[in-house]
C-alpha cells in the first residue's frame, strides 16, 4: 500500500498570531486530517476529539515519561526533577497517584467548602464595596484561588507571590525555548528554589494538603523521598489553571448576560457551567506525549521516539463531537470535555478546582444581578495556558 503523504505545516502554535486567537488554526488542523506534521518543531499534531481521546487513552503508544512539553526527556535533561504524576509511566506513575486522588477526593474536600464559601463571601463584599467596576483577572480570578489554596495546602504565607510566575514559567517550558520562556529564564532558579522549599515537612501546616502527603509517606504508600516531589505537583499545577479557568467562567458570563440570569435562578448551575467554560475556553490548551513505537494514526504513521502535540482546545471545539462547539451553552452536556484531560493522567486536582469555581460563582450570583465587560479585555499569552491578562467588569 503506498504510503500517503502526511498533511504537513510550517505555522507556528506558539507564536503571537496563533496564541492570541487559535480558533482558525485549529480549524485549518482539524480539516487537514488526524495527524498533521509541524515542520518548524518535526512534532505531529492532533486537532480532532476522535484521535486527542484515543491518544490519551493509549498511554502505552502515548508516553508521559519523556515529559509532556515539546523537550525530549529522552534526549535532554529536564529543566526540574520531573513530576512523579504529570510526567511518569504506570508503574512509576501508580502510587504518587493513588495517594493523591485519595487527599483530593470529593468527599475529603467537603471539609473546605463552608470555609472556601465564606472567604468568596468575604471577598465579594469587600470588593462591592469598593466599587461596581474592576478587573476580574486580580480581584477575583487570582485573588480567590491564592486566598484558599496556599493554606489548602498548608504552606506558609511567606512568598506566596511566587506562585503565579511559578506557574508561568512551568506552563510557558512545555512549549518551545521562545521568547516567552526566554523572559522569565533568569528566575526559574529562583523561582524552583522556593517552591521545593516549601514541600519540605517541617514547613508544612499540619491538616493540609502537603502534610497529609507526608502522613502517606509515613503509612510506607509512598517513599520519603517522594513526598516533596508530590508537594510540588500541588503547587504546579494548582494555581495558575484555576486562575484561568475562573478568569474564562467570569469571562463567559459576562458575555452571555442570558446565562448569568440563568445561573442567579438556578444556582445549582454553577457546577455545569464550570465544565462547559472549561470546554468552552479550555484554559489548558496543549500538551504532548512522546510515541514509544511507531505508532498508526488514521492510516499516518508517527515513528518512535517522537512528539506528538494534542490540542484539547481544538478537540473541544470538533463539531464532529459537539454541536454548535463555538456557543457558550449552559443547556449542554459538557461531560466528555477533554480540558481536564483524560486517561490515567487525567487532572487530579478536578474536584478542586469545581469547589473553588462553585464558591465563588455562588458568592457573585448572590450578590449582583448583572455583569459585563467594561472595557479593553487583553489576553496573557503563554506556550500552554490560554489566558486572561485584563477582565474589566461592571456589576449591577
Ligand atoms: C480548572 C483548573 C485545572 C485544569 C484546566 C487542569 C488541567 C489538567 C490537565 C489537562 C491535566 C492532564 C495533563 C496530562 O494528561 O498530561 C492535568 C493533570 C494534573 N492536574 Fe490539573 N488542572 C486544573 C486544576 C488542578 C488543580 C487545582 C490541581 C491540584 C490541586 C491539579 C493537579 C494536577 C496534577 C497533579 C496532574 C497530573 C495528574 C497525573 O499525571 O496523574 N490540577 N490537569
Ligand atoms: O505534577 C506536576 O508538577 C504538574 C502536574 C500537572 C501539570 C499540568 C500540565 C499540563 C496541563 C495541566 N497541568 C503541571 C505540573
Amino acid at each position: 500500500m503506498t504510503a500517503t503523504l502526511l498533511p504537513t505545516s510550517d505555522a507556528d502554535p506558539f507564536g503571537p498570531e496563533v496564541l492570541e486567537d487559535p480558533l482558525p488554526f485549529h480549524a485549518d488542523l482539524r480539516d487537514a486530517g488526524p495527524v498533521v506534521h509541524l515542520s518548524r518543531y518535526d512534532v505531529y499534531a492532533m486537532g480532532r476529539y476522535e484521535h486527542v481521546h484515543a491518544a490519551l487513552r493509549d498511554w502505552q503508544g502515548f508516553q508521559s515519561g519523556a515529559g509532556v512539553g515539546l523537550s525530549n526527556f529522552r534526549t535532554e535533561p529536564p529543566w526540574r526533577p520531573p513530576s512523579l504524576l504529570l510526567e511518569s509511566d504506570p508503574p512509576r506513575h501508580d502510587a504518587p497517584r493513588r495517594v493523591l486522588a485519595g487527599i483530593l477526593a470529593p468527599r475529603e474536600l467537603r471539609r473546605l467548602r463552608e470555609r472556601w464559601s465564606a472567604v468568596a463571601d468575604e471577598l465579594v463584599d469587600a470588593l462591592l464595596a469598593a466599587g461596581d467596576e474592576f478587573d476580574a483577572v486580580p480581584k477575583l480570578a487570582e485573588a480567590f484561588p491564592l486566598r484558599v489554596f496556599p493554606d489548602a495546602v498548608g504552606i506558609p504565607d511567606e512568598g506566596r507571590e511566587n506562585l503565579l510566575p511559578y506557574g508561568d514559567f512551568l506552563f510557558n517550558a512545555f512549549g518551545p525555548h521562545n521568547d516567552l520562556v526566554a523572559a522569565a529564564a533568569h528566575r526559574a532558579p529562583e523561582l524552583g528554589a522556593w517552591v521545593n522549599a516549601q514541600c519540605a515537612r517541617d514547613v508544612l501546616a499540619p491538616d493540609g494538603f502537603g502534610a497529609r502527603i507526608w502522613a502517606a509517606a509515613d503509612r510506607g504508600e509512598i517513599t520519603a523521598e517522594q513526598a516533596p516531589l508530590v508537594v510540588r505537583s500541588l503547587l504546579s499545577a494548582g494555581v495558575d489553571t484555576t486562575v484561568q479557568a475562573l478568569a474564562t467562567v467570569l469571562h463567559a458570563f459576562a458575555t452571555h448576560p442570558e446565562h448569568w440570569r440563568r445561573l442567579r435562578a438556578e444556582p445549582q448551575l454553577a457546577r455545569v457551567a464550570f465544565d462547559e467554560a472549561i470546554r468552552w475556553g479550555s484554559p489548558v490548551q496543549t500538551f504532548f506525549r512522546t510515541a514509544t513505537t511507531d505508532v498508526r494514526v488514521g492510516d499516518a504513521v508517527i515513528p518512535d521516539g517522537k512528539k506528538i502535540l494534542m490540542f484539547l482546545a481544538s478537540a473541544n471545539h470538533d463539531p464532529r463531537r459537539w454541536t454548535d462547539p463555538e456557543a457558550f451553552d449552559l443547556s449542554r452536556d459538557p461531560s466528555g470535555h477533554l480540558g481536564f484531560g483524560f486517561g490515567i493522567h487525567q487532572c487530579v486536582g478536578q474536584h478542586v478546582a469545581r469547589l473553588e469555581a462553585e464558591c465563588l460563582l455562588d458568592a457573585l450570583a448572590r450578590r449582583v444581578a448583572t455583569i459585563e465587560i467594561a472595557g479593553p479585555t487583553r489576553r496573557h499569552h503563554n506556550n500552554t495556558m490560554r489566558a486572561w491578562g485584563s477582565l474589566p467588569m461592571r456589576v449591577g
